[in-house]
């Protein structure tokens, strides 16, 4: 038996258009974009890549990009400087701030400095406290993207029994929070479990978000589980190169599960796609635009 692959840049390209029909729609009806505010701090490769990519997206969607690189040695009052300028620019309809921050800023004062109204990354805790008990907010971008490729995939999630792996205040718990919401049996697995392999067998959804190249294999997993690969890992291979991988190992769960997320190709894309999305929610609910209930 061999797995469908869920085509996570497709459904990207598919959300982004769905995007930028909408956006060309505000703008007519409010005569403004809407601006999404990028900062990065320092030189890390890997972030510059990923900040390069959100603002070419944004721009492809009819949005305003407000990119900001700091040097690695900004102090943490000046960055919250800068985030106060953008809380108050009504330009600016999101705020994300790159992560991880250099080690002499703590990443919970920065959260806590975004407007939670602009906060389209969906990390303040104003918005984890909204996520959690049911009100409106903003929904973290890998999660949101993971459920609606699920939910793509399988329709109505009632009943299932899901098990995250991860429990990172980014993308493992606002991921069961969401499961929860639609109704799911959520497991919350991490560093800790005790017989991981055991756990994910009683799982019909699975999203793996760990950090370790190829750590869930495919005798791990119920047949014909959904399965989606949250992790990005750089491995380096034979003569120097380096690729992707994610922290399912492919090669063998694609032997057993129904369906399943490549890396690259999966969850990657759709952060980026529920980035906009959020960046327009922040805009349309500034002004009280309308948009279509599913977006
Ligand atoms: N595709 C995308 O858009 C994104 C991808 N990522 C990727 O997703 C992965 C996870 O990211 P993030 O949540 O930030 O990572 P963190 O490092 O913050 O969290 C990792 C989690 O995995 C758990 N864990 C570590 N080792 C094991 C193990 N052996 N068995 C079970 N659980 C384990 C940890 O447990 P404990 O809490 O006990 O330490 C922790 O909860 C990374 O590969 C990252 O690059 C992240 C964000 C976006
Ligand atoms: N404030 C903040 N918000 C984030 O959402 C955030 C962050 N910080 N820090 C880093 C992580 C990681 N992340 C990814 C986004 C897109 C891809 C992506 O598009 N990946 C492509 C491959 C890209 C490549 O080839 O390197 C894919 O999976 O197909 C991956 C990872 C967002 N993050
Ligand atoms: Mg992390």
């Amino acid at each position: 038996m061999s797995a469908r692959i869920i085509d996570g840049k497709g459904a990207a390209a598919a959300l982004r258009a769905k995007v930028a029909v909408e956006v060309a729609g505000y703008r007519a009806a409010t005569g403004r974009a809407p601006g999404l505010a990028v900062v990065l701090v320092g030189e890390d490769p890997a972030s510059a890549v990923y900040v390069r990519s959100k603002g070419k997206a944004t721009l492809e969607a009819g949005m305003l990009s407000f990119e900001h690189k700091l040097p690695a040695e900004i102090s943490e009052g000046k960055l919250i400087d800068l985030i106060n300028e953008l809380n108050s620019d009504p330009a600016v309809d999101g705020i994300l701030v790159q992560l991880p921050l250099p080690d002499h800023i703590d990443p919970n004062q920065v959260i806590l400095a975004i407007d939670p109204d602009k906060d389209v990354d969906g990390f303040h805790p104003i918005n984890a406290g909204r996520l959690a008990i049911g009100l409106t907010g903003f929904t973290p971008c890998t999660p949101l993207g993971c459920l609606k490729l699920l939910k793509a995939e399988l329709g109505d999630l009632s009943g299932k029994n899901a098990v995250v792996i991860g429990r990172s205040n980014i993308v493992g718990k606002p991921m069961a929070m969401l499961l929860l919401a639609e109704h799911c049996t959520v497991t919350i697995a991490h560093s800790r479990t005790r017989d991981l392999p055991e756990v994910v067998r009683a799982a019909d959804i699975v999203v793996a978000a760990v950090g370790r190249a190829g750590m869930v294999k495919g005798d791990w997993l119920k047949p014909g589980a959904t399965v989606i690969d949250v992790g990005i890992n750089r491995v380096a291979g034979e003569g120097g190169n380096s690729h992707l991988a994610g922290d399912v190992d492919f090669a063998s769960a694609s032997q057993i599960a129904g369906a399943i997320t490549p890396v690259p190709g999966g969850v990657g894309p759709m952060t980026i796609a529920c980035l906009i999305r959020n960046t327009l929610v922040s805009a349309a609910r500034r002004d009280g635009f309308e948009l279509p209930e599913d977006l």
